[in-house]
């Protein structure tokens, strides 16, 4: 599926299609109440970057990239009671090397001031988790302050992959392709992308396995970071994706289900 096409499960519009749908709208109104030129005029767009493959390769951290999700279409809330503050600086204390903040609004609780705030409250690098489309995002996500930005293969077609990365790199952003399968990830691979994550989690169906990212992880050239996204509950599951050649692990609801996400990332850091 890319940005203009269309996919169907048992005859049904996937979630991706409802979110891709539901996007393209909110784009079209974001772009008309603040130009592109009003996002250039914001401090954060001059802040120079922090690096996502030094952080992740920084052997002090723990690779793990801790996500801050209220919300989810395939769990409902997960966690609406914590602020970005204290779970993104309780993430930062357990080790994370860097931060995952969702910005959409509709099907995950998101904000895109979470993304400024924590960016103002923590020194490693904030990746803006959104449906990335279109260039406005890309221009917008440096404004808030992220350093990362995410591309989703199932929704991009190759030349839409390469163009917004090319507009994230020149904007010192560093870029995290994901991918489900291996036709999408040798469709999508270009030299402008930093890191590769794959998607443990089909976003059609929702269904989780970790065994994507065994598949994949000796495709995915070594040029690349690897990140192994989602689904992960199990410190024994990191050090046997970290011995399988993975360098990241992208982890939300294993931390954001408890009271207080940044003590349980700290629990869950102790036993690996
Ligand atoms: O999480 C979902 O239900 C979901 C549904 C549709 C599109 C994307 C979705 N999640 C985004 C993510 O990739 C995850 O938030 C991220 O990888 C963390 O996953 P987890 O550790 O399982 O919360």
């Amino acid at each position: 599926m890319s940005n203009t096409e269309s996919n169907t499960v048992n005859g049904q519009a996937t979630i991706l299609d409802r979110i891709v749908a539901k996007k393209k709208q909110e784009i079209e109104a974001d772009r008309r109440r603040t130009p592109i030129v009003r996002l250039e005029e914001s401090d954060n767009f001059f802040r120079e970057c922090y690096s996502f493959r030094d952080s992740i390769l920084d052997p002090a951290l723990t690779g793990i990239i801790a996500e801050f999700k209220r919300q989810s279409p395939s769990k409902g809330i997960i966690n609406n009671k914590v602020s970005v503050k204290e779970v993104t600086n309780g993430y930062a204390s357990a080790g994370a090397s860097a931060l995952s903040v969702l910005t959409d609004r509709s099907f995950f609780g998101g904000k895109k001031a979470d993304v400024i705030e924590a960016r103002k409250r923590n020194k490693i690098p904030v990746l803006r988790k959104e449906f990335m489309l279109d260039e406005y995002q890309v221009v917008e996500a440096k404004a808030l302050g992220a350093d990362v930005i995410l591309l989703i293969a199932a929704i991009l077609r190759p030349d839409e992959i390469q163009k917004l990365a090319r507009l994230a790199k020149g904007l010192g952003m560093s870029v995290l392709l994901e991918v489900h399968n291996r036709e999408e990830l040798d469709r999508s691979l270009f030299p402008e992308l930093d890191a590769v994550g794959v998607n443990n989690r089909n976003l059609a169906d929702f269904n989780v396995s970790v065994q994507h990212s065994y598949d994949l992880v000796e495709h995915i050239p070594a040029e690349f970071l690897k990140i192994s996204e989602s689904g992960l509950s199990d410190p024994t599951t990191i050090t046997e994706l970290r011995s399988a050649g993975f360098n990241g692990f992208l982890i939300g609801e294993n931390f954001m289900k408890q009271q207080d996400p940044g003590r349980a990332m700290a629990e869950f850091v102790k036993q690996f």
